[in-house]
């Protein structure tokens, strides 16, 4: 095993893309408002409708407005942390009442499974917060495999097409770049991994164009390649 550490991206990697965009995002789009108005003054929720103020520069924006704002960034897939907080928080009512659970790839199970046996460390990199991530792989399709990880990483580091995001990982996880293998779908968020030196494959699951990078069609791909 040439690695001692693994971060995987969820959305195109771990997770189908459109378990995603047709499950998760209409039902944040759908309960959002509701649980927004709700709980607006709960300290959690009203902390991310004040960057949400932030983020619109208006300080005195109604919640109504941050709704509807909220609604947008949602249509447009925009990666932004209070917006990725709320959903989460709303992901999770949709999780416990069992409306859905979450999708997670055979082949990602069995490959996540044997690297946690072989001592390799697993990690999470998503846009998505740690709050959605660990909800995901708790209410998993295979059960609860939050067990697996060691640790999860969401915007708050940074954005996942910057380099310093992964510079600020690898500072986390105290371990040298070539360690270190960074999984995506999205060849820009290996191109930002790459020049530090981490090792990056890019999961082609859809047919998506591929980019620069060694290329795995599946999690069992992954194994044999880094065996
Ligand atoms: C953590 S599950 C929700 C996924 C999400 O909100 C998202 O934006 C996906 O981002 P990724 O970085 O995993 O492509
Ligand atoms: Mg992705």
């Amino acid at each position: 095993m040439k690695y001692s550490a693994i971060i995987t991206d969820i959305e195109g990697t771990t997770s189908r893309i459109s378990f995603v965009t047709e499950v998760l995002f209409p039902y944040a789009a759908a309960e959002l408002p509701a649980f927004i108005q709700a709980n607006a003054a709960q300290p959690a929720v009203a902390e991310q409708l004040s960057a949400c103020r932030a983020l619109m520069q208006q300080a005195d924006a109604s919640v109504d407005s941050i709704i509807t704002q909220l609604q947008q960034w949602i249509a447009e897939d925009q990666k932004i942390t209070p917006l990725k907080a709320l959903q989460g928080m709303v992901w999770q009512q949709g999780y416990q009442s069992g409306a859905f659970k979450g999708h997670v790839y055979a082949d990602v199970y069995a490959a996540l499974n044997h690297w946690q046996q072989q001592g390799v460390k697993l990690y999470i990199y998503s846009s998505g917060s740690v709050q959605a991530q660990q909800l995901l792989f708790r209410y998993s399709d295979f059960g609860d495999l939050t067990s697996l990880f060691s640790g999860y990483f969401d915007t708050r580091i940074g954005a996942k097409r910057d380099i310093a995001s992964y510079a600020a990982i690898l500072q986390q996880l105290q371990l040298p770049p070539k360690q270190v293998l960074f999984l995506s779908d999205v060849a820009a968020e290996l191109d930002a991994a790459a020049p530090l030196g981490l090792g990056t494959i890019q999961l082609i699951r859809d047919g998506q164009a591929a980019g620069s990078h060694a290329i795995a069609h599946n999690f069992s791909d992954v194994a044999e390649q880094i065996a």
